[in-house]
């Protein structure tokens, strides 16, 4: 089966970054936030500015191998978040776990939250706001750019 496309705008990311941020804020306050590098770097930055919260740590766990998915490795350690206690980690999704599973080894005692999630790395993540099936690809505005889309009338005709 074809895979489905979830186009995530800038507008749309900053409105469902700042829902999540709503939700954690009840759960806080948090001694600092550990962004996962790259994708959950822009939502960590709302968050935080929504938080008011300025300890900014990150962690980076490099899943790829060439274009194969390989052994996940710690490339970055986030040093300054002990074992997770009182810490808030944010990713821009959880998809299969795979990552999420690493970082919860790192920093067992954090909060875990995301802004997408799939349902088989559901389990893994405390909060998230908007879940999309597993055979769903979401296309993050970084990943995107508008481009000319031909009118219907003639596409459709093809
Ligand atoms: O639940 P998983 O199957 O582990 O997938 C989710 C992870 O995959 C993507 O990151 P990626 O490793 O592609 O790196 P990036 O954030 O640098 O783009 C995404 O940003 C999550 O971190
Ligand atoms: O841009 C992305 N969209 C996704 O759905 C996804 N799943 C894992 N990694 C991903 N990256
Ligand atoms: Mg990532």
């Amino acid at each position: 089966m074809a895979p489905r496309y979830y186009t995530v705008t800038w507008d749309q990311l900053h409105r469902d970054s700042k829902a999540l941020a709503w939700r954690l804020l009840e759960r806080g306050p948090y001694k600092g936030i550990v962004a996962i590098t790259r994708g959950g770097l822009i939502p960590a930055a709302i968050i935080a500015r929504e938080l008011d919260c300025r300890l900014i740590e990150s962690v980076s766990i490099v899943t790829y191998d060439e274009e194969k998915r390989g052994q996940p490795h710690v490339a970055k350690a986030p040093d300054a978040a002990g074992d997770g206690a009182g810490w808030l980690i944010v990713d821009d999704l959880v998809d299969t776990g795979t990552t999420a599973r690493v970082i919860r080894a790192l920093l067992p005692k954090a909060h875990f939250a995301t802004v997408y999630a799939k349902p088989a790395g559901k389990p893994t993540v405390d909060t998230f706001i908007t879940e999309v099936s597993q055979d769903t690809w979401i296309l993050f505005p970084w990943d995107t750019e508008p481009q000319f889309i031909a009118p219907i009338a003639r596409s459709a005709a093809q």
